[in-house]
Formats: C-alpha cells, structure tokens, sequence
C-alpha cells in the first residue's frame, strides 16, 4: 500500500483546476465542432508536475470512444522509422472514430534518438508537425494533448507553434501543498499546516516522493500505518527526510 495508488487523484488547487476546466472546454469545442476538426493543445511543466495525470484525466473524462497515448516508454529500442509508423498508426486508428484523443506523453523522449549525431530526430519531429496540421478526415474530430518539460527545446524545434493551445502546468505552491496534505491526511491537523510552510514549489510527484519516504517512519517500521490512516507522519522526521531530499 502506498499513499499515491490509495487515493487516486487528488486537486492541487485552482491553477491545475483551471488548467483541467479549459481542457474540457476544448474536449467540448471539438464535440460540438461541424465538419472535421483538430484541436491540439500543449501541457509544458517542470518535470513531475502532474501533466501526463491531467492528460489522463482529461482522456478519461472526455467520454471519447477512442483515447491513446503515444508515450516514450512503449517504444523503446525501436529505430527512428518504426516509431514513425507507430506514431502515424495512432493517428490512423484515431481517424477510424468519430471522436478522438491523442496523447503525446513526454514529448522530448519521444523526440530523442538514439543514434549519434544530433540529439533530436528530425524525422520524428517533421513526422509530429505533419500530423499536428493534418485535418482529419470528413466528420472526424479529434483533439491532441502533448505534454513536455523542455518548453523552450520544443520551442527551438517548432513544435511549440504546431500547437493552437498552450498551458503551463506548474509545481505547487505553499497553499497548494496544503491542500494535497490535508486530502492525503497524513499528517496531525497541527502538523500540515507546518509542513506545508516547509515545502514550495514542488511538483507533485516529488511531494508524493516526499512522503512515502516520510511514511516509512524513523526504523523503516510504519510502511503500512501510515497509509492505513492508523498513524500519522512525525513532522520532524518529515523534517529530516526533506532535508535529505534537497540535499
Ligand atoms: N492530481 C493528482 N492527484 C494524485 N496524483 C497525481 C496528481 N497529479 C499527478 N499525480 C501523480 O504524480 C506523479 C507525477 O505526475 P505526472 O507523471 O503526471 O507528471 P508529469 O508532469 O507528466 O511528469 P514528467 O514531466 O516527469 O513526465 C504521478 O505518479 C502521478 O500519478
């Protein structure tokens, strides 16, 4: 058991919030589009700030028959004309349903090669930009969420001005922390507001990070206490442990 998969998703304040509720609006712009359409819309953030959950989300509660990711990780080892073809699958598939989501998780993996040279492949990239301008066939409507932490990378690659919307997922500030805290309740009601105090700016998988740390108590003992709510983290131990992570 760990305090991340027991309660699922949590809100992190009115920034992700808006940046959820815009999103479905272009979920809704597509739905009530006539024709084709193609609505595309980029989610840039520092690394671990929750873009590849919102994505998901949106996906999810978007209702669409056809949802994919295109992501990094299931393409490993292929060469740069396969992860085309895949890429380009995706795309055809989505085309098959009347609406549609494609998510480009992680752009900057997807757009890394691994031969020598240069650091990027042209071909994957000149592949995206096509496919990010092509409008789908008649009566097909489909709506493409990338995500990346290198906004200025894909900025010097053009593939930030292939996107029509842009938004900027951030870390979570001091209030923002608190609210996750006192979802999660993990700690004592005097004890969130303190941690809280000590953690800004920080992106919500290193805050999860953070905690599961902080959750297997002083000896290692309280793996599961904690996240069965029979226990609450120690806050100076939760001192210690964020003194260990930012060192
Ligand atoms: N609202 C949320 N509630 C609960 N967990 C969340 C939420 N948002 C993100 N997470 C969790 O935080 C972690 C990081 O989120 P995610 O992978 O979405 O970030 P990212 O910005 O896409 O990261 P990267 O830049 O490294 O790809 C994941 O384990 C995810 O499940």
């Amino acid at each position: 058991a760990n305090i991340c998969r027991l309660n699922g998703m949590v809100s992190c304040g009115d920034r992700h919030k808006l940046i959820y509720e815009n999103a479905m609006l272009l979920v809704e712009l597509v739905k009530l589009s006539t024709g084709s359409s193609l609505v595309t819309c980029l989610l840039e953030g520092p690394s671990g700030s929750g873009k590849t959950a919102l994505a998901a989300t949106v996906g999810i509660d978007s209702g669409f028959p056809f949802v994919k990711f295109v992501s990094a990780e299931t393409m490993i080892g292929l060469d740069e004309q396969t992860k085309c073809a895949r890429i380009v699958k995706v795309f055809e598939d989505a085309s098959k349903y009347s609406f549609s989501i494609v998510i480009l998780d992680d752009l900057e993996r997807l757009l890394e090669c691994a031969a020598v040279g240069p650091q990027f492949s042209e071909l994957i990239s000149q592949t995206l930009l096509d496919l990010l301008k092509q409008r789908p066939p008649e009566g097909m409507k489909l709506l493409v969420i990338g995500t990346t932490s290198k906004v200025s990378f894909m900025r010097s690659v053009g593939v930030c001005s292939a996107f029509s919307f842009t938004y900027h997922v951030p870390a979570l500030k001091t209030d923002e922390v608190k609210e996750v805290l006192e979802q999660l309740n993990v700690f004592t009601e005097d004890d969130v507001h303190a941690a809280a105090e000590a953690l800004n700016d920080m992106p919500i998988k290193k805050l999860y990070m953070l905690l599961e740390m902080a959750a297997q108590g002083e000896r290692g003992g309280a793996a599961e206490a904690i996240p069965a709510g029979r226990e609450k983290i120690k806050i100076a131990h939760f001192y210690d442990c964020l003194q260990d992570i930012v060192h």
